[in-house]
């Protein structure tokens, strides 16, 4: 067996399942110390139950999983772990300051209370109650107490979903910030491309796929060719070589290809009429269509 003794997490051999649904099968893998880790799949792919298992939630049926060498539950009793719930209420009639401040003095005062709240970016509304928050800014009180016991380790269940784009940035350069070794579920792919150092992509309670953002993205091939045709004709642009699909609004055409060399100098060459051409490789989430869907991948 791997010596885990490096990892900040380590799932070996992990199946668990609720009567006939076998929620993860045979799950193992493992997050360093220090990375940032996106856990990404379809709906019922195993991600919420995986979180579980490695908050010690619930225990495996079969399997070890090893949290900072500690056991699940014991890193957590430690304080050594931090989490932060996609939904959960804050107290209404409170300040930010105060909630964080008894966050701060639950873990023992492992951080000063102003650190926690520069850390989260919430300075501006430190003094505002629970119930005038935004959304957004009630995430980053989650997100405060998370970080108030100065976790080794923070698990975020879709911390976005309530922040705009601005708010979302500004989030993730918070989390990178705080340095430590994350582990986040999120369905906002373009995160987890642009914050993620690693995907794991569960798919029906098994690994199906992990590497960096790049790597995954690379896994299913293929290239997409953009550009403007005077005359775009479907059928012709089909029969260019590679082409695996196409579409056309008005002149814009967009052409999926498995040979991005041989349609482009066949659009130069026997097609004309090409303007403001562009060649991209597949996004996060194409790539996570098809290694989720099972279809076959280069
Ligand atoms: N307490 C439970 N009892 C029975 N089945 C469960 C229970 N919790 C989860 N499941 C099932 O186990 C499978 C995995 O669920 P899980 O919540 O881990 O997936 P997920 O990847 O987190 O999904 P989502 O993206 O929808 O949150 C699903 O088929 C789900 O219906």
């Amino acid at each position: 067996m791997k010596n885990t003794t490096s990892a900040a997490i380590a799932f070996q051999g992990v199946s668990k399942r609720y009567g006939r649904v076998q929620a993860l099968d045979d799950v193992t893998f493992e997050v360093g110390r220090g990375e940032c880790v996106a856990l990404l799949g379809p709906n019922g792919a195993g991600k919420s139950t995986a979180v579980d298992l490695m908050l010690g939630l619930r225990r495996p049926d079969q399997g070890r999983i090893r949290v900072l060498d500690d056991s699940p539950a014991g890193a957590v009793a430690a304080g050594r772990v931090g989490a932060m719930p996609q939904s959960g209420g804050l107290p209404s009639d409170a300040t930010v300051r105060d909630v964080v401040a008894l966050a701060v003095r639950l873990y023992g005062a492992r951080r000063t209370v102003g650190e926690v709240l520069e850390m989260a970016g919430l300075d501006e509304v430190a003094r505002r109650r629970g119930d005038a928050l935004s959304g957004g800014q009630a995430q980053r009180v989650r997100f405060a107490m998370a970080l108030a016991g100065r976790p080794e380790l923070l698990f975020l269940d879709e911390p976005t979903v309530a922040m705009d784009a601005a708010s979302r940035r500004a989030f993730w350069t918070s989390v990178r910030q705080a340095g430590t070794t994350t582990v986040f579920a999120t369905h906002y792919l373009d995160e987890a491309d642009a914050f993620a150092d690693r995907v794991i992509v569960l798919a029906h309670g098994t690994v199906v796929a992990e590497g960096t953002p790049s790597t995954i993205k690379a896994m299913v091939g293929g290239r997409t060719v953009r550009c403007v045709l005077d005359a775009p004709e479907p059928s012709r642009l089909l029969a260019l070589p590679g082409v695996r699909d196409v579409g056309v609004h008005g002149r814009d055409v967009t052409i999926r290809t498995d040979d991005a060399d041989g349609t482009v100098a066949a659009l130069y060459g026997s097609v004309g009429g090409v303007r403001d051409l562009r060649v991209s490789g597949a996004d996060l989430e194409e790539a996570l269509i098809t290694l989720t869907s099972g279809k076959q991948v280069a």
